[in-house]
């Protein structure tokens, strides 16, 4: 297995603040990355360190095997920042254009990467409109554009889905799915699990610095399955207490809580997925005891909720 980023016991501190905690994460080259966690747990910090922008306090990053410095950086990463730095007064072929001279392209190499980048993104009808005219979703693919210039096969991406709309997120995702199978290694970022699960091939969830989750998407799917839950509506408010003493009683109950606005309401979580067997012996237990029961449900946990629970248990 060839590594394309590499954190080892990554740790960043601003000042006071401990932003990175040891944080030690694995990129699979050739490889659509989600790095997810809530605001402010580090995720820009750990991107802009890997994209050389950034000094660690401590630890150690791997890009391709190869140490990170400055140069290999700029070498084999393309960066996007989560906001969008233009010169006004540029036209779209000229903002390329501007970046790909940095790289040093020069005459028909460099049209022809400008042409085959616009191609990419799709906005070659769009290569003589001024680049604040264009929507969000095109404005994203224009900086996706820029970070990709000088050909890198690693991307990072910082929340390049927020606040797109549905038809330009489709459209951001398929364009993730060609550069992978160009044969880039992505990562990109988001506080958003939903907005990305689906294109990752593997995920990472990141809390106050730390890494609190990690693996391909199946192994993730693998953990939500112990996240399973069930809800029991309780029909008499004085069966609430005994229905809760019931449950709490049994091995493969976790926890049992109430719904604050509706305490009739029960949540169960279980420690492993029940079984249909496990599931009527346990509502025939309390119906046996006089609980009076009017509705039993189970259902697995859903990515989003699992990001919840990670994160807030890593919080406490
Ligand atoms: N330049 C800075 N100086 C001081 N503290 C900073 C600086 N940049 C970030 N931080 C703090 O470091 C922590 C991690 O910030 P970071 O921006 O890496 O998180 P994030 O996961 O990208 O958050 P968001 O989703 O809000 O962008 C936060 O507590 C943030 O306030």
């Amino acid at each position: 297995m060839t590594l394309a980023i590499e954190t080892i016991d990554l740790t960043h501190r601003y000042k006071k603040l401990i932003a990175l905690d040891r944080l030690n994460l694995q990129v699979e080259q050739g490889c659509i990355y989600g790095f997810i966690g809530p605001n402010g747990a580090g995720k820009t910090t750990t991107l802009r360190i890997v994209a050389g922008l950034l000094q660690p306090t401590k630890g150690e990053v791997r890009l391709l095997g190869e140490r990170l410095t400055t140069r290999t950086a700029q070498r084999l990463v393309g960066y996007m920042p989560d906001f969008f730095g233009v010169y006004d007064d540029l036209r779209v072929w000229e903002y390329l254009d501007f970046f790909a001279r940095c790289y040093g392209l020069r005459g028909s190499r460099l049209r022809q990467v400008v042409n085959e980048l616009l191609d990419l993104v799709d906005l070659s009808e769009k290569r003589h409109a001024f680049v604040q005219t264009l929507s969000r979703g095109m404005q994203q693919r224009l900086c996706l554009a820029h970070a990709l210039v000088h050909d890198p096969p690693i991307l990072l991406l910082d929340e390049p889905a927020s606040g797109l709309d549905p038809r330009a997120r489709v459209e951001l995702r398929e364009l993730l799915r060609t550069l992978r199978d160009m044969g880039k290694t992505i990562m990109l970022s988001s506080h958003i699990l939903s907005e990305l699960a689906e294109v990752c091939d593997a995920i990472g969830i990141i809390d106050h610095g730390r890494m609190v989750l990690s693996g391909s998407l199946a192994e993730v799917q693998q953990q939500l399955a112990t996240g399973s839950r069930a809800r029991i509506r309780i029909a008499r408010t004085d069966d609430v207490g005994l229905a809760m003493t019931l449950l709490q009683r049994q091995s493969l109950v976790r926890t049992v809580s109430a719904t604050p606005a509706d305490p009739r309401s029960l949540t169960v979580e279980f420690n492993e997925p029940p079984s249909e067997i496990q599931c009527a012996v346990l509502l025939a237990e309390l119906i046996g005891a006089g609980v009076a029961v009017s509705e039993f449900s189970t259902r697995s946990e859903n990515l989003e909720e699992l990001f919840l629970r990670l994160t807030t248990q890593a919080a406490k």
